[in-house]
């Protein structure tokens, strides 16, 4: 497991002085600089023929108080982008921004309000009781954990940790402990936080337990968060914006709403038992078939046909003598973005 390098910053302080020069917004009001500011950033792995880019010279800017899913099939980057935003590797090329600051030119600066949980989890200290592992980490943090002990009994509230929070972690199920990881994250009162998967192992309550106080977390407290997940459930009911990677550069940068939006290519879902692999294959000739569904009792095929294309498709249909049992309109989700902007699905499969 990485930390991030908020780690390496020094004693305690209390909550309110631990901005860095850089994050002072200027005082006639205006916003200040954005909570990450990537450009042109590029990191390649390796030499020769066997040389991989992992990141290819990409920008995005993230404002502060939003969610921002980072989406990717595996290998796509997502990682090392963030590892390099952490200063946990450094770039070959481009700059990274937190706050305002540099990473460059200072970690201490630039580190002074980022954590992060990388591949779902975290070093929790198991011997130690919840609340305990909170104090720990707000104090390597730097911050006093006595004044963020109302924000670690209000995080414990509502991830239902609170009748555990002088358990040991060792004695808690994997999915409390996950829970316990995303609460050490937040302990410290950072105000930009990368979560990696962070709902992996987590039972559906507790995932939308966790979904619902991220949300509220960026709505009510101003945090900034970057989720990396393929879980697209997490990604579409938390993220105000979806960044998608492929080959180490952004393929898609916008709102769910807009890439939903933009994805809509009027799909008629068709099911009959007359579907067989002819009649398929004679639609395919004519029709951008998009799905297939021959397992399905009855068998299901997909098709673009808005407009006119759904008289030629009823025809079509007729004509191959089909009885049609169901047909509806498919509106497209996130995975269907992501297929069509990646090539792959969420969960890794190449289409
Ligand atoms: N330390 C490293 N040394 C060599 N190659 C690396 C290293 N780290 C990452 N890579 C390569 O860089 C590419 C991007 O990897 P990265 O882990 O950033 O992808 P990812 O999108 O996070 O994937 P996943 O969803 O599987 O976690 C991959 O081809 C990977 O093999």
């Amino acid at each position: 497991m990485a930390r991030s390098a908020a780690s390496a910053r020094g004693g305690p302080r209390e909550r309110d002085e631990t901005r860095s020069e850089a994050d002072d917004a200027p005082s006639d009001g205006t916003p200040g600089p954005p909570a990450l500011a990537v450009e042109n950033l590029t990191k390649r792995f390796g030499d020769g023929d066997d040389a991989v880019t992992a990141v290819d010279d990409v920008s995005l800017t993230v404002e502060r108080g939003s969610v921002v899913g980072l989406l990717g099939p595996n290998g796509a980057g997502k990682t090392t982008l963030i590892k390099c935003a952490l200063g946990i590797v450094i770039p070959d090329a481009g700059s990274v921004r937190v706050f305002g600051a540099d990473v460059r030119d200072g970690r201490r600066a630039a580190y002074a309000d980022v954590d992060a949980m990388l591949e779902g989890a975290r070093n929790d200290y198991w011997r130690l009781t919840v609340r305990e592992n909170l104090r720990y980490f707000a104090t390597v943090s730097g911050v006093d954990p006595d004044s963020v002990a109302a924000r670690h009994d209000r995080l414990l509230d509502r991830l239902d940790l609170t009748d555990k929070a002088d358990t040991p972690v060792r004695d808690l199920s994997r999915g409390m402990k996950q829970k316990v990881s995303l609460a050490s994250v937040l302990a410290g009162g950072a105000e930009l936080v990368f979560l990696d998967e962070p709902t992996l192992g987590l039972d559906v309550e507790s995932a939308r337990t966790l979904r619902a106080e991220l949300r509220r977390l960026a709505a009510e407290e101003g945090l900034t968060i970057v989720v990396s997940s393929h879980d697209m459930t997490t990604i579409e009911a938390v993220c105000d914006r979806v960044v998608m990677l492929s080959n180490g550069r952004i393929v898609a940068d916008d709102t769910v709403e807009a890439l939903l939006g933009a994805a809509d290519r009027d799909v008629v879902r068709v099911a009959s038992p007359d579907l067989d692999r002819e009649t398929i294959a004679g639609l395919r000739e004519r029709f951008e078939v998009v799905d297939v569904d021959a397992e399905a009792h009855p068998p299901g095929v997909s098709v673009v046909a808005g407009g006119d294309r759904l008289y030629d498709l009823t025809d079509a249909l007729r004509a191959a003598g089909v009885t049609v049992s169901d047909v509806r309109t498919v509106q497209p989700d996130l995975e269907d973005v992501f297929l069509e902007r990646t090539g792959s699905t969420p969960g890794g499969d190449s289409a």
